[in-house]
């Protein structure tokens, strides 16, 4: 039998491990893999080339994705999609895996509902897909936050400094809330929750009058900006406030090994799903075990945010 892979939206840490698992997995049960390339583009521009075993040699550990992404518009027109659907067709595609974040899936479901067989592999640095536990990348990308807010204390300390801290995350702050708990911040900032920022200041004024001489706000990109909440810091506190945009250096990087592993179970489950003729699926975490669950969730539920976890990091930065 002969799959599709492609990647689409952000890129993710991991999305080349799991690539790079779905084609052995594949050849190894005697099927073959296109390599789409850019995304839904790559469907509809007909940009593909056969994956062999050595063609995935050496990606495991780099980030980014070898087929590479777009953030491809275009694919939100019916006829954009009817023409990748045309082509899948002409290449005899048995089914296709798709990684990526929301938008990617639910074009994904648009796929599936056309007949062709779908699995996706739910993969954002974001966190913020429904109906799983766990998207590829998060972990890389809360590592090189936690990684980054480590030298930034050195510096803070130094000079008794508060730091904002601006991390990705436009509709979501799961990332900012586990970056939150693991770099230990005084305060996290969420699109989905209004900040109180005269609550943030007291407990700011509380920690400083007892001796902290650091402190770290992290605030998501869809939250608001980090110079303004800097600005607002400032003149409620009097203390000195710097800003860090960590921008694209959230999402670079080598994969940690929690997300190579965790490609290599999606991919696996994927391809399971495939050779089975599951018509369209989602993998997914659930309860620590990788399961399939219906693609559209996606388009059916919103994805929680970790409220919990946000409010322990507050308690712990004392
Ligand atoms: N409703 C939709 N119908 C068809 N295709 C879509 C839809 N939404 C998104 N897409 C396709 O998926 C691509 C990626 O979507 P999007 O930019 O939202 O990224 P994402 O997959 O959510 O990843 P990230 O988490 O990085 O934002 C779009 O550029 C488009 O090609
Ligand atoms: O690299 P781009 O296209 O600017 O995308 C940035 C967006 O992608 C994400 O990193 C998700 O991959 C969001 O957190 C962020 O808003």
């Amino acid at each position: 039998m002969r799959w599709g892979i492609l990647t689409s939206g952000g890129d993710a840490p991991g999305m080349n491990a799991a690539i790079r698992a779905f084609v052995r997995l594949a050849i190894g049960e005697g099927d073959e893999v296109l390599g789409i390339e850019r995304g839904f583009e790559g469907m509809a521009e007909g940009l593909a080339r056969l994956l062999t075993v050595s063609s995935v040699a050496d990606i495991l550990m780099r980030g980014g994705t070898m087929l590479r992404t777009s953030r491809y518009r275009a694919f939100e027109d019916p006829s954009t999609r009817e023409r990748a659907f045309e082509w899948a067709r002409q290449q005899q595609l048995a089914g296709l895996v798709v990684l990526g974040g929301n938008g990617s899936l639910a074009g994904a479901v648009h796929i599936a509902e056309r007949g062709l067989p779908v699995v996706g592999i739910p993969s954002s640095i974001d966190g913020d897909v429904p109906g799983t536990d766990y998207t590829l990348g998060f972990d890389t990308a809360v590592n090189n936050i936690t990684a980054s807010m480590d030298k930034i204390r050195d510096t803070a300390s130094a000079h008794e400094r508060i730091f904002v801290v601006e991390v990705m995350g436009n509709r979501s702050g799961q990332l900012a809330v586990a970056a939150g708990l693991a770099g230990g911040a005084e305060a996290v900032i969420v699109p989905e929750i209004a900040p109180d920022y005269h609550a943030i200041a007291r407990r700011l004024d509380e920690t400083y009058a007892r001796g902290k001489r650091h402190s770290f706000l992290v605030v998501a990109e869809g939250a608001a900006r980090a110079a303004d909440v800097a600005e607002e810091m400032r003149s409620l506190t009097g203390h000195e406030v710097k800003t860090v945009v960590l921008g694209h250096t959230q999402r670079g990087g080598p994969p940690s090994a929690h997300d190579r592993i965790m490609a290599a179970l999606f991919a696996e489950e994927a391809l399971r799903c495939l050779r089975d003729g599951n018509p369209s699926a989602m993998m997914a975490l659930s309860k620590s075990q990788v399961v399939a669950v219906p693609l559209d969730v996606v388009s059916r539920q919103q994805a929680g945010l970790n409220v919990g976890w946000m409010a322990l990091a507050e308690r712990l930065a004392r």
